[in-house]
């Protein structure tokens, strides 16, 4: 090979998959240098199919974060999630198959069920900071390379930053030629108007710990440029009066902590100040429904 066709531009979307918690989020976030993907200690928080961008001077590596493939209580949500982990297995080049270093539980092999035979997965093992008989790994790593034929195995770090030079060599290898499929400096393709709800949704899973039920969510109810200062508004749906104070906290500490740490991750992502506003709203069952805001001649 000469050396123009080692360096040749290269470029696909790669699909990042993994049950809940082995750290698929703080993965993606840590690849591209930027928080573009909710990351919480609580599992399953990771709710919509997102596309991480980077861009190097070689290639670039478009990521969809898929959520956990689940397989105990198959809701409608779930089933829904476990379709967008096959369809994004779909369309893409390169598959990552995250595990959390020295654990391979059902849950794992659920998903290793799904990982296609007919384009390059890599393994990557995560959380190698919790390991310290690193030696420990190889063994590991051998042992899952009999359940599946995979292209690389990288063990890395994804909060400490390790070893995450060599996922991407690993990546741009298993990559096809080609152009940018976005512009150079983008990050994502999600509108900031969605990241803003993804962050503050992010802290309210952070800040209420395993008090607050999933069916708490998160409307950006105005989003608007004034010069350089995002002004936002918005609203924290809970379904019951008691969940709403949980939320707001002794004099209202809870919801400004909440509102302050939201607040600097959109100002740092979206490079310029923020002015945000969150109000919690109690969901009053009808008002939410489609259909009766229609039959009463709203839209
Ligand atoms: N020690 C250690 N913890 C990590 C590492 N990577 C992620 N974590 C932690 O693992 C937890 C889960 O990380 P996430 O990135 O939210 O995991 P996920 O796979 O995206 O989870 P879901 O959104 O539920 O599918 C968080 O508390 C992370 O801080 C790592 O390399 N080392």
């Amino acid at each position: 090979m000469t050396e123009q066709q080692t360096t040749e531009f290269r470029s696909g979307f790669i699909a990042i998959v993994g049950r809940p918690n082995v750290g698929k989020s703080t993965l993606l976030n840590h690849l591209i240098g930027q928080k573009v993907s909710i990351t919480s200690r609580k599992a399953q928080t990771t709710r919509h199919r997102i596309h991480g961008i980077f861009t190097d001077e070689r290639a670039q590596y478009v990521f969809v974060d898929t959520p956990g493939f689940q397989t105990k209580h198959l809701n409608a949500l779930n089933r829904g999630m476990n379709r967008v982990v096959t369809s994004s297995l779909r369309d893409v080049q390169v598959v990552v198959y995250v595990l959390e270093a020295l654990r391979y539980d059902e849950r794992d092999q659920e998903v290793l069920k799904l990982l296609p035979d007919n384009r390059p997965v890599l393994l990557v093992i995560n959380k190698i900071d919790e390991v310290e008989d690193k030696g420990k790994l190889f063994e590991f790593a051998e042992r899952i390379a009999k359940d599946f034929k995979f292209a690389e195995i990288v063990p890395v770090s994804a909060k400490q930053n390790t070893k995450l030079d060599e996922l991407r060599d690993a990546l741009y290898r298993h990559l096809p030629e080609g152009e940018l499929i976005y512009g150079e400096d983008d990050i994502t393709d999600r509108s900031e108007r969605f990241l803003a709800a993804e962050m503050l949704r992010e802290k309210v899973f952070r800040f209420t710990g395993e008090e607050l039920p999933y069916s708490t969510s998160v409307v950006i109810e105005q989003f608007k440029m004034e010069g350089k200062l995002r002004r936002i508004h918005a609203a924290i749906l809970v379904d019951k009066e008691a969940h709403k104070a949980m939320l707001i906290g002794k004099k209202g500490e809870k919801l400004k902590e909440i509102a302050t740490q939201a607040r600097l991750d959109m100002e740092k992502l979206f490079d310029g100040k923020v002015f945000l506003e969150v109000f919690v709203k109690v969901r009053s069952g009808w008002a939410d429904d489609a259909r009766v805001l229609k039959s009463l001649g709203y839209e």
